[in-house]
């Protein structure tokens, strides 16, 4: 690469003294653009070698990290030798182009994927290839380390699995390239769908396998696929943190990853906080309807201003949509509207960069301003040149309102939905709707949206989503189970939003729970009704089962705490208490004193080690070696609410290998046995 960058800066100068560019004459101007292109090519052609180069050392550099995890032998016809083939996390080749490790995503490593040894098949290109699986083997390498290699003659236990789930956890998710199981690659490779639902219990990997299949989109769409066209929608930024490492050791780039609030912050005006999620979706069918068949009326408009300075008048904007009434008010009149008010807003300004005003305002800019605007200090020559300054200075100057014509200020969506839907007022999610819908705002490039943890949203934010990112695809995983908070969308609402916005909802289930050990697993899966508890799995090894504590008085309860919090404090590994709210959180820290663990809040990520106060909230979609509840008593569990089943089953599932759950007083009958 360095010799490509020596040999381009040679030949771009030598190109640049041989190039004399001459305008005097039509063919002498030719033949410069021609010189120039020439030029270009040459150039062109440097970059896609430098680009194909560092593409092949960031492989190279993710493959020193481990070479490659599997090797299996695929005999294509009888009586054939069988092919040989290694997986890793990136595909290489050597000088001769001989394939040396194929890439996890590439077509072939669906076999290893699906787990059978003998007859087997795979998708290349649309035509299913069978194949006699000989041999599947896996390594466990670090480096140029062998730790361990693994024979899977029957895949009855994967030990690889195994030897990387007894792994100790830490504060980043690792990627699962490696031991993706069967189910989990049905989702992982699944064909490309308008909409694919993933419901899966705690722990069964649907954050990671979320991920995997960010990694496997960006590889089957190389070249084509951009990370600013994928979305990834995060409940908040400590789990944003948690995720973040595990697609570039993949080698691929982190997609733009929101929260609901900072996507409906960056929509919203700025005064307006994002309110209550919990709009019903009547609401939105209102404004639907509403919309079909309306007309601007006077008071709808607003002066384009910026400072003391009127631009375009509200009065002048209503004439404009009159002219325009033939086209139905709506996203093609708002556009037609929009492209004229900026076309009137530089004739604006073309006209007041002629007035002595701005030629005073031009002549005693600053130096620091000129720069500023211009890049360089102003002496213009002439007339002509003074007022092309000042037109780019006026552009300045008066940025803010460009911005306002792109971004519809000038249209007042509250006035409009208020005397439409002869309301108060909106709600900011009503108000984000409404203006979609009037508007067209919305994200046509987004190519997909990823939502996870897809139980927490209401069904009006998933209509906002689905509707705002109206051509993405969209991959949404949850667990019904682990709603936690009040009025958030079932799996039966969530199917039926999109549905409406999309068509066919394809659906994949995650039954086995890969965090947690069976005695943990069976702990928070007695809390689930007969029929799902019986599909329900663990992988993990046997360990000690979960201590249950209650303590009938206070001071016992204060002493099983505090003792509870030290031998967490003693171990290994991340432990967590999980506290239901930010209010019996502060309760635990005044009980605790100095012996409180820090308060985690959303905006640090968590710590490698020791042990942290969280609340549900957060610590949601993460996984701790250790978890204390502090209180599963009745009061704070209730039995009868399944909200409280909801928050108990979401906090036990953020164990992987130990649990201690305390009472103070007697236990929730949720936990009772029989
Ligand atoms: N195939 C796999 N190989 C290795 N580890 C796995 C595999 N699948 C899941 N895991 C591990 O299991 C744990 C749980 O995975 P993950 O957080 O993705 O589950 P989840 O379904 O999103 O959980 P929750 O719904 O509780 O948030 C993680 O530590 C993950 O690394």
């Amino acid at each position: 690469m360095e010799r490509t960058r020596a040999a381009a800066a040679a030949d771009k100068r030598s190109m640049s003294e041989e190039l004399a560019p001459n305008f005097a004459t039509y063919a002498d101007a030719m033949e410069t653009y021609a010189d120039f292109a020439a030029m270009n090519r040459v150039i062109d052609a440097y970059n896609l070698a430098q680009d194909a180069d560092a593409e092949r050392l960031a492989n190279v550099e993710l493959l020193l990290k481990q070479p490659y995890f599997a090797k299996v032998a695929l005999q294509f016809k009888p009586g054939q030798k069988p092919k040989e083939l290694y997986i890793g996390t990136a595909g290489i080749a050597d000088e001769a182009y001989h394939r040396l490790v194929v890439d996890w995503r590439s077509p072939v490593a669906e076999v290893y994927y699906n787990q059978d040894t003998g007859p087997t098949s795979y998708v290349a290109d649309g035509r299913t290839i069978d194949v006699d699986l000989k041999l599947r083997r896996q390594f466990d390498i670090d480096e140029d380390r062998l730790n361990a290699y693994f024979d899977t003659t029957v895949a009855i236990q994967d030990s690889l699995l195994l030897a990387s789930l007894s792994k100790r956890r830490t504060a980043q998710m690792q990627a699962i390239t490696a031991t993706i199981q069967k189910e989990q690659n049905q989702v992982v490779r699944h064909e490309d769908v308008p909409v694919l639902l993933v419901s899966g219990i705690a722990g069964s990997g649907k954050t990671s396998v979320l991920l995997q299949r960010i990694a496997y989109l960006f590889y089957q769409m190389r070249g084509s696929l951009d990370a600013r066209e994928v979305f990834l929608i995060t409940p908040n930024p400590v789990f944003r943190d948690y995720i973040a490492g595990v697609l570039p050791d993949l080698g691929e780039r982190n997609p733009e990853s929101l929260t609901w609030n900072e996507f409906a912050r960056g929509l919203l005006p700025p005064d307006r906080g994002v309110g209550e999620a919990n709009v019903p979706l009547a609401a939105l069918a209102r404004i639907d309807a509403a919309v079909r068949d309306f007309e601007f009326d006077a008071f709808d408009f607003r002066d384009i201003r910026v400072r003391d300075v009127r631009l375009v008048s509200a009065d002048s904007i209503r004439k404009l949509s009159d002219k325009l009434r033939r086209i139905p008010a709506g996203p093609h009149r708002v556009t037609l509207m929009r492209e004229e008010l900026h076309a009137r807003l530089e004739a604006r300004l073309a006209q007041m960069a002629g007035a002595d005003e701005t030629l005073d305002a031009l002549s005693t800019l600053s130096l620091d301003e000129q720069l500023r605007i211009f890049h360089e200090a102003i002496a213009p020559a002439d007339e002509q040149e003074e007022r092309a300054l000042a037109l780019r200075y006026l552009r300045d100057r008066y940025a803010d309102a460009f911005a306002a014509v792109d971004n519809d200020d000038w249209l007042r969506i509250d006035r409009v939905g208020m005397r439409l839907l002869n309301a108060d007022g909106l709600s900011p999610l009503e108000w984000l709707y409404l203006k979609m819908a009037l508007t067209g705002l919305g994200n046509p490039d987004a190519k997909y949206v990823m939502i996870d943890e897809v139980q927490d949203y209401t069904a009006a934010q998933l209509a906002v989503l689905a509707r705002y990112f109206r051509r993405a695809h969209f991959l949404l995983l949850g667990d019904p189970n682990q709603a936690i908070a009040p009025g958030t969308a079932t799996f039966d609402e969530v199917r039926a939003v999109f549905e409406a916005a999309r068509g066919p909802v394809e659906e994949c289930r995650l039954m086995t729970s890969y965090r947690s050990t069976p005695e943990i697993t069976e702990l928070f899966a007695s809390l689930l009704g007969e029929d799902e508890r019986a599909n329900i799995s663990a992988v993990q090894r046997a360990d000690e089962p979960p201590a249950i504590v209650s303590c009938p008085d206070e001071a016992a309860y204060a002493a099983a705490l505090r003792e509870a919090v030290a031998a967490a404090r003693d171990d290994e590994g991340l432990s967590a208490v999980i506290a239901p709210w930010k209010h019996e959180a502060k309760r635990l820290q005044k009980l605790l004193g100095d012996d409180a663990p820090p308060l985690a809040d959303d905006t640090a990520s968590l710590p490698a080690q020791g042990v942290v106060l969280i609340t549900l909230k957060l610590a949601k979609g993460l996984e701790f070696d250790r978890v204390i509840v502090p209180d599963a008593s009745e009061r704070v569990f209730p039995a009868d609410d399944p909200l409280s089943r909801r928050r108990l089953y979401t906090t036990l599932s953020r164990a992987t290998r130990s649990l201690v759950v305390l009472a103070h007083g007697e236990l929730t009958p949720l936990l009772r046995k029989g």
